[in-house]
């Protein structure tokens, strides 16, 4: 089978890239240097000269809080571009499945936990994260429309949680809150540091899951589509618990070996105050995610100590 992965230079790309199920298949993952996702016509001429027989697209414009506020035209704009480009020109080149990644950020920022699907569009979105937002809002219902205007195709789109996990970023400009939170902690019992800071109060609650679980997840879907089982088009992909972020704090220092304080700045912005989502669609299908929080803490600091000083 032939893949045509877009993002395979991130996180979850070389998560996907990783597993098992991909060395079985032909994988075809340029870099955006190769193919410039915002160019539309050089992604439909990619994707008429390739002939892939499933799209997977997990290329975006990615990073936390203070990336996104630092950024909301490019949030939007570059992940609607590479969303619009990818998908609709996958349905003009007659590709027949497609699996798009959104985000749980799409949710609006008040609806009732655990979120669940019916729950996209129903209510005003979370102000730092906007402009994403919309642009994954954009990508689902554009597969979605696809489905309905064509028969023998299957876009589906999964909405993972926040993830973290190997090939992360820990540039605090652009990091999530764990890779961010890895990197402070670890330099501050470098440098002796009596005190840590925590964004905000740290009461805000956030499901992260550990990326090699979403790699898994996307390929078992893809599976039960091959196999004809009936898939629904959109699922949320999580672990099911949600923590504060001063337990993640207490829990990163665990693994690092931090015995220091912590100090809240109760400048810093915070975001939604909970996303927990409602996995029970994929779990339907007979998948969990796997990976507990101190493990996968544990196998990010690894990799952070290895590979991404
Ligand atoms: N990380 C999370 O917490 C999280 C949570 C929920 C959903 N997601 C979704 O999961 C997907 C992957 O996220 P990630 O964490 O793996 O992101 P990431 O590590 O930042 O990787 C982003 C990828 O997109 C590529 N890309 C960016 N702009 C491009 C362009 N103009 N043309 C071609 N490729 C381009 C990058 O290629 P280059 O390196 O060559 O620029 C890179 O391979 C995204 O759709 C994201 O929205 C992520
Ligand atoms: C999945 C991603 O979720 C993102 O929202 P979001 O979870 O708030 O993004 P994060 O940056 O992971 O922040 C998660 C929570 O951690 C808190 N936090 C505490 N300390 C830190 C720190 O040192 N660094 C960071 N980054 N956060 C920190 C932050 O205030 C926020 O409440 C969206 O902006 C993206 O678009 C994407 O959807």
């Amino acid at each position: 089978m032939r893949i045509f992965l877009t993002g395979g230079s991130g996180m979850v790309g070389q998560n996907l890239q990783a597993h098992s199920y991909a060395r079985e298949c032909e994988v075809l993952a340029p870099s955006s240097r190769e193919l410039d996702l915002t160019d539309q016509q050089a992604v439909l001429a990619y994707i008429q000269d390739n002939r892939p027989d499933v799209v997977i697209h997990a290329a975006g414009q990615v990073g936390g809080i203070q990336a996104n506020m630092a950024d909301p035209v490019g949030f939007l704009v570059n992940n609607s571009l590479m969303g619009l480009h990818v998908i609709n020109s996958a349905c003009q080149a007659g590709v027949r499945h497609c699996v798009n990644l959104a985000s749980s950020c799409m949710y609006p920022r008040s609806a009732p936990n655990p979120l669940k699907e019916e729950q996209i569009l129903t209510g005003e979105l979370e102000p730092t994260n906007e402009g994403y937002a919309l642009a994954k809002i954009t990508a689902t219902r554009l597969c979605q429309y696809i489905n309905r205007m064509h028969d023998e195709v299957q876009y589906l789109t999964l909405i993972p949680c926040n993830l973290y996990g190997h090939h992360d970023s820990f540039d605090p400009a652009h990091s999530h809150m764990i890779p961010a939170v890895i990197r402070k902690i670890h330099e501050a019992r470098e440098q002796g540091a009596e005190t840590v800071e925590i964004w905000g109060d740290g009461e805000a609650r956030r499901e992260f899951m550990y990326a090699e679980d979403l790699a898994d997840c996307v390929f078992e879907v893809i599976a039960q589509v091959k196999a004809g089982e009936p898939v629904p088009d959109l699922m949320n992909v999580g672990l099911g618990t949600d923590y504060s972020i001063n337990e993640y704090y207490q829990a990163i220092a665990g693994v690092v070996g931090y015995m220091g304080r912590f100090e809240h700045d109760l400048s810093k912005p915070v975001g939604m105050r909970q996303k927990l989502i409602d996995s029970s669609r994929v779990n339907a299908l007979g998948w969990h995610a796997k990976t507990p929080l101190d493990d996968g803490i544990a196998k990010t600091y690894q990799f952070f100590l290895e590979e991404a000083k």
